[in-house]
This record gives C-alpha cells, sequence and structure tokens, in this order.
C-alpha cells in the first residue's frame, strides 16, 4: 500500500502523515526541508534560485520513488512528485519566475521520471482556503516562510484544484481541512480515518471521492 498526501503549504500534510504512520502502522516518508540547500534563499529570491530548488526537489522525490519500490512494505508519503511539477514547478513558470528554457529542460527530465513512477495506491487530497493556509504557516513559524505572499498560495491552490480534476492516474481522495484540526481534536482525527477506511474499502467502485 502506498498513501500520499497532497495539498498547499500549510494544509496539514506533515502532521496527518505522521498520525496516519502511527495509526496504520504504516512507514512515513517525509519532505526535505530539513538540510534543503535552496529553500531558504528561493523564499528570499524565487526567480534566481527556482531552477535549482526544482531540480533538487525532482532528485529528492525521485529518491522516494525508489525507495517506496524497494521497501515492499506500506508507505505514506508527505507530497509527491506530481505536485513538484504539475504544481511548483509549472506555477514558477506561469508567474514568469522560470525562463522558458529552464521549464523545459526540468519538464524532460520530469517526463523521463515519469516513465519509472508507480502513482500512488490512494491520493489524499488536503483542500484548504487561503486563511487556513496563512494561520498554519505563521503558526509554525519558520523564519524563511514568513515572506510567503497570498498570491502565491493563492496561485497554488489554484493549480491544486485542477490537479485535483486532471488527476487520472490513480485514486483521489479529497478532504476538506478547513474546519478541521485533527491534531488537537481526537473526533477529528476518527473523522479522518474514518473516510479512508470507507474509501479503501470501497476502493473498487469509486475512483474520486468528495468529503
Ligand atoms: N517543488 C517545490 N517548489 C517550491 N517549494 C516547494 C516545493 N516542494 C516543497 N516546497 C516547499 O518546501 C516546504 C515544505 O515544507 P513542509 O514539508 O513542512 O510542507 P508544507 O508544504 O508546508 O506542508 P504542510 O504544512 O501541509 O505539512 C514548504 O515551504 C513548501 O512550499
Amino acid at each position: 500500500m502506498h498513501v500520499a498526501i497532497t495539498g498547499n503549504i500549510g494544509a496539514g500534510k506533515t502532521t496527518l502523515a505522521q498520525m496516519l504512520a502511527n495509526h496504520y502502522g504504516w512507514d512515513v516518508l517525509f519532505e526535505a526541508v530539513e538540510g534543503n540547500p535552496y529553500l531558504a534563499d528561493f523564499y528570499g529570491d524565487m526567480e534566481r534560485w527556482a531552477f535549482n530548488l526544482q531540480i533538487y526537489f525532482l532528485n529528492s522525490r525521485f529518491e522516494q520513488v525508489k525507495t517506496i519500490r524497494d521497501s515492499g512494505k506500506s508507505v505514506i508519503q508527505d507530497r509527491t512528485i506530481y505536485e513538484d511539477a504539475f504544481i511548483f514547478a509549472k506555477n514558477l513558470y506561469e508567474t514568469g519566475q522560470m525562463t522558458p528554457r529552464d521549464y523545459e529542460t526540468y519538464r524532460g527530465l520530469f517526463e523521463n521520471m515519469l516513465s519509472l513512477v508507480r502513482p500512488p495506491d490512494l491520493m489524499i487530497y488536503l483542500r484548504a482556503d487561503l486563511p487556513k493556509l496563512v494561520r498554519q504557516i505563521q503558526k509554525r513559524g519558520r523564519s524563511y516562510e514568513m515572506s510567503i505572499s497570498e498570491d502565491y498560495l493563492a496561485s497554488l491552490n489554484d493549480l491544486y484544484e485542477q490537479f485535483a480534476v486532471d488527476y487520472k492516474v490513480g485514486e483521489l481522495l479529497i478532504i476538506d481541512v478547513n474546519e478541521l484540526n485533527y491534531a488537537e481534536r481526537p473526533d477529528d482525527f476518527r473523522f479522518v480515518t474514518k473516510v479512508i477506511d470507507e474509501h479503501l474499502a470501497s476502493r473498487v467502485n469509486a475512483r474520486t471521492s468528495l468529503v
């Protein structure tokens, strides 16, 4: 079983991935944030560091793809390779912060990698509106994320919504997390696991469901 959690910055993926891993006894794979050599610089000057950061994330995510393939265990993954390309890199290109030739080079590499990527058995999209994202980013208080603008989050959210519509290579479960606080309210976490259990039980019937 390979489950992946997808969603915008501050949606609550990392917390939920850890909680689900504990609950179901799955291994968990996090994103490369600590020790990421580009992330802080990227938030200071996106245009300068866009290509470098995207290559770094693409490589680290591809490493995870290989780990998942070779592990033979049930794994939950915090964010996927699809988001790097279809959301983050695309947004940088569309907003003029990644040049066409860099984007083309990046996409060529991504397409090559994609031929070796097996989609997760279940993708869980945590849908959150801007106020929720902003609150969570401020709450965790990473200094380099304080420069994230609402425009940036809004563009990413638009691309996430498009991604949810276009995602056809596997099953997608959409959970609206605007009113949920599973980190602090056990009932909310029970709600999420119930939805996942139901979805896993009815996998043959539905490819996309929404709660
Ligand atoms: N491909 C990418 N391009 C640009 N920034 C990225 C990319 N992938 C991840 N990031 C950034 O790296 C950091 C990852 O932090 P983290 O793992 O805590 O996840 P997050 O996106 O904030 O999610 P959550 O709060 O839902 O756990 C965020 O600032 C995120 O936007």
